[in-house]
């Protein structure tokens, strides 16, 4: 499976460049044998969290249709990041998935609102896992802050997820934090973890990059530069076997004591 991370930068606030920008990193990126497209979190508005009226996507219609579009004609699947979205009279942070014939097989509503930036003042969290299956493999993806809750790792992972996706706009300040929770939920997990940020900067934030996609055993394949940047990764999903056999971590757990 060949796996493109599009590291990109967003406007603020402006959805009509961000789709264009999109769209043209996800055309370079199937040029370049993709055929597993991830992008970042918020990608069509940004933190722009005081205009969602104006600029949430409605009901999503705008970017399913999109993704759709370029996943059948591109033949990839995309793991759509997220964008901010309105649904019934709340928003949302929400990722789609669609499969390379343009299905619609996953959407998911980032469960944990991070208030450092104001999600919680304008955003409706989610209540559902998000576990989906492409090419036959199950999968996983969660938002950004979701990755310091361990235990919605775990869920993702003991519903069978081999690879789980995050999409992200974490900022420089606490770019430790990411690598090293990113290395951590991969070795836990005993799976592949593929994490994309976005560069640039928003009025309140900078962002630096350092997309990473992990490996079950925790050796980090592959980590972006600070810079916009496609990084195309071949990832051997019989590792996640021979790690979990080598150290069954899994056969090993006491749900009991847990409670
Ligand atoms: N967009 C986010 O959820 C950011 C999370 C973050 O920066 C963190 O430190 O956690």
């Amino acid at each position: 499976m060949k796996i493109a991370c599009v590291q990109l930068d967003i406007e603020f606030g402006n959805p009509k460049e961000n789709f264009k920008r999109v769209e043209k990193k996800i055309r370079e990126a199937a040029l370049q044998g993709a055929n597993l497209i991830v992008l970042p979190e918020m990608w069509n508005t940004g933190y722009d969290l005081t205009r969602l009226e104006d600029i949430a996507d409605d009901k999503g219609v705008k970017t399913k249709e999109f993704l759709v579009k370029l996943a059948k004609e591109l033949h990839t699947h995309i793991v759509g990041g997220s964008v901010s979205t309105k649904k019934k009279d709340s928003f949302y942070n929400t990722m789609y998935i669609v499969n390379h014939s343009g299905e619609l097989i996953a959407e998911y509503d980032k469960a944990h609102l991070f208030k450092l930036m104001d999600e919680h003042l304008y955003l409706k969290a989610g209540d559902s896992k998000n576990i989906f299956m492409l090419d036959e493999v199950t999968m996983g993806g969660v938002i950004c802050y979701d990755l310091r809750f361990p235990e919605w790792f775990r869920a993702h992972s003991l519903n069978g997820a081999k690879i789980i996706f995050v999409p992200a706009q974490w900022p420089s300040a606490r770019i430790d934090h990411w690598k090293i929770l990113l290395q951590a939920r991969a070795i836990e997990n005993q799976c592949y973890i593929v994490a994309v940020n976005r560069v640039g900067e928003d009025p309140n934030n900078q962002f630096n990059g350092n997309s990473m996609v992990i490996a079950p055993w925790g050796d980090i394949v592959w980590v972006g530069n600070e810079e916009e940047t496609i990084g195309l990764v071949d990832i051997d999903l019989n590792l996640v076997e021979e790690v979990r056999g080598r150290i069954p971590v899994f056969q090993d757990r006491r749900e009991s004591l847990y409670k």
